[in-house]
């Protein structure tokens, strides 16, 4: 096969899982609003391991690159949902707020957070992809780690009173240790 013919083989599967991805992102949507009437979590560790489980088994050399795929679709199906969920985003937002003492209708331009995650399950990357799709850029990172956890601090430009913060932060909030909202800058 020359490169062109496999090109259009890779094109031929790209256009048949585009519906599918659609499909599953619909499939999501129907899901968000059923826990936006029922109150509950997006995020379902136990329903994402039974997925991957359920799935992965028999895929050999590529089950490390197929799990990475699927743990990738779904934190994008999560990142979806929370767009939906504007309840959810507001009680969120008001814990960590009331927690640190803030006041998010003050004037300011950067929001200061930290959170947890464990360093083997290597969920950094996905934390760093949603803040990639929420559009809110990353001014400054810190990272550490100490016994297997990762301790990050971000330092996110904008503010809470736009859509996109919002819901990055209620979608931290939810699915990291720990998470806090530790200034909010001018
Ligand atoms: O099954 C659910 O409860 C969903 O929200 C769907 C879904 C998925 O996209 O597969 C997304 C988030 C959950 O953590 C688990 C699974």
């Amino acid at each position: 096969m020359t490169l062109d013919e496999i090109r259009v083989e890779i094109d031929a599967v790209d256009g048949q899982m585009k519906p599918l991805f659609l499909k599953r992102m619909e499939c999501a949507r129907s899901v968000a609003e059923t826990k936006a009437a029922t109150g509950g979590e997006v995020f379902v560790p136990e329903r994402e391991q039974a997925i991957i489980e359920k799935r992965a088994g028999d895929t050999g050399e590529f089950y490390d690159m197929y799990v990475a795929f699927l743990r990738h679709l779904i934190s994008v199906s999560r990142y979806y949902q929370y767009g939906f969920l504007s309840e959810m985003q507001e009680q969120a937002l008001s814990a960590c707020l009331g927690r640190a003492g803030l006041d998010g209708s003050s004037g300011h331009r950067q929001v200061e957070i930290s959170f947890c995650c464990q360093q083997s399950a290597s969920d950094l990357n996905l934390y760093l992809d949603t803040v990639k799709l929420s559009g809110v850029l990353i001014n400054e990172m810190k990272l550490c780690t100490e016994d297997g956890v990762q301790k990050v601090r971000m330092i996110l430009d904008g503010n809470l009173g736009e859509r996109r913060m919002r819901r990055l932060i209620c979608q931290l909030y939810k699915e990291t240790e720990q998470f806090a909202v530790a200034a909010l800058r001018s």
